[in-house]
């Protein structure tokens, strides 16, 4: 069988801090190609999964491995680089860069990541096709991500994550600004985009509704230990 996409083995991490959070994951994978939601409530950690995923923090103990390398035995630039190549990211606040045009959002993944690049082949092609694709207007390419409306904004948000086609998109809760209808247009644009590349998802949310359009639902509280300890 094919490298899974995700696997996570033994993992333990600790916020340190006034109220210090602990989290542990015995065992996490995601096949290629597999769609998963993550439900949990609010401060269950699943933030700070994500986070140990991309691997913008590090375990204490244990493994998280992306496409069958283990990025937690990376340096700092070495680790940026693969979360560049191998994750597209999509943050609840889409994190769009204000001053930045729409095309320089999409395309700034691939600035960091020369083979995600090649992959995505004509690069401002790329982008304008994905415009297309998710409907956004044809011209918006040249206009300040900022100056979109919020629907917009997070169409670009999931290009810039889907171009080049990395394996793994890492969504934290996209639709949690969105009305039912466009959360469930939204769903069908993402997987539209993903099928075609057989990409994996992991998204984050607190409704359960959006659970069957998922391969997989998994619970914080199932796959995780947590500990919190005020002092
Ligand atoms: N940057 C940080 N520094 C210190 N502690 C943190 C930090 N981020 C999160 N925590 C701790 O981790 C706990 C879990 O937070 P996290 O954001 O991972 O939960 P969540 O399930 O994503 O919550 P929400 O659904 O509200 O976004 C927090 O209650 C806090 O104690």
């Amino acid at each position: 069988m094919a490298d899974p996409v995700l696997q996570i083995c033994d993992l333990a991490y600790q916020w340190s801090g006034r109220s210090a959070f602990s989290v542990a994951v015995a065992d996490l994978t995601i096949a290629k190609g597999e769609s998963v939601l993550l439900l949990g409530e609010s401060g269950s950690g699943k933030s700070t999964l994500l986070s140990l995923i991309c691997g913008t923090i590090l375990p204490d103990t244990g493994t998280v491995s992306i496409a069958g390398t283990n990025i937690s035995a990376m340096g700092g630039g070495a680790r940026d680089r693969f979360r560049a190549e191998q994750i597209g990211v999509i943050f609840q606040q889409f994190n769009l860069l204000p001053f930045g045009s729409v095309a320089d959002n999409i395309l700034l993944p691939l600035r960091f990541a020369p083979k995600r690049r090649k992959r995505a082949g004509d690069a401002a092609d790329a982008a304008t096709n994905l415009c297309s694709a998710l409907g956004l207007p044809a011209g918006t390419m040249d206009a300040k991500a900022t100056a979109l409306s919020v629907g917009q904004q997070q169409r670009v948000a999931v290009a810039r994550a889907l171009i080049g086609h990395p394996p793994l998109i890492i969504a934290d809760e996209p639709t949690s600004a969105l009305d039912a209808d466009s959360q469930a247009a939204f769903l069908d644009l993402l997987f539209a985009q993903m099928a075609s590349h057989d990409t994996s998802l992991l998204m984050v949310s607190h409704d359960p509704r959006l659970g069957e359009r998922f391969d997989r639902v998994i619970r914080m509280e199932d796959v995780a230990q947590i500990e919190r300890a005020t002092a």
